[in-house]
């Protein structure tokens, strides 16, 4: 079966472009001010703007307000809401009052780390398994780190699911065929330097996965 493809954290048109051209299933937008990859709500709309209706928009956020969730879903007209570091109870009010598919992150680097994503079987829509990033860490995610996929063999995913951390075009076919990730999700991966991203690597990466 396919495996659906996630671009994220994109930022200019060209590589955006790059991510609908080669097959994206899902392009994301980070709004966290911290990030690299951060993008202003001015920015977004007309990024949301060249992305045709079969592509999915997804919006990145750390423990987000009220606010800035209204915002952003009204500038880059989001289909969905990647929520990092956002507690079950909260996960499932922003999703009662925004109406929008929601994935929640799950921090990987045990196994018992997997077991939050118990928590969110409520709450959310898609569990998203990243790698756990060090405490001290700017980011909670895109950051290039992989964790031990062999920890997904044989757990009862509580949702639909996807895969992110580290992945690129060299490592993502043997992720696919080692854990069977419907989806995956790329941002370091596919960049020159951090929040750069590059067209040649969305486009090996998307053909990398396509192949899979
Ligand atoms: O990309 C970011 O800057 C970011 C900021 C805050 C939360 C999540 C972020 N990125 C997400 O991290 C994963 C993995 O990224 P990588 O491929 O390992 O670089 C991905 O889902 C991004 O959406």
């Amino acid at each position: 079966m396919a495996t659906d493809a996630k671009i994220c954290g994109l930022s200019t048109p060209d590589t955006l472009d790059a991510a609908v051209r080669g097959g994206a299933s899902h392009v994301g937008f980070v709004f966290f001010a911290p990030s690299p990859r951060h993008v202003s709500f001015d920015a977004v709309a007309a990024l949301a703007a060249r992305v045709p209706p079969h592509v999915r928009k997804v919006g990145v956020f750390v423990d987000p307000d009220d606010n800035l969730l209204d915002a952003a879903i009204a500038a880059a007209k989001l289909d969905a809401l990647q929520l990092h570091r956002t507690a079950p109870e909260r996960t499932a009010a922003i999703r009662g009052r925004t109406g929008r598919e929601i994935w929640s992150a799950v921090a990987v680097k045990t196994r018992a780390d997997l077991d939050a994503a118990r928590r969110y079987a409520q709450a959310a829509d898609r569990v998203l398994y990243d790698a756990r990033t060090p405490d001290d860490a700017a980011l909670p995610g895109g950051m290039g780190l992989r964790f031990d996929w062999t920890l997904l063999e044989g757990f009862r995913h509580p949702l639909p699911w996807a895969l992110s951390g580290g992945l690129d075009a060299a490592n993502v076919a043997e992720a696919i065929h080692r854990t069977g990730a419907p989806l995956v999700d790329v941002s370091s991966g596919v960049e020159s330097a951090p929040g750069i991203k590059a067209v040649d690597k969305i486009a090996a990466f998307l053909q990398a996965t396509a192949a899979a």
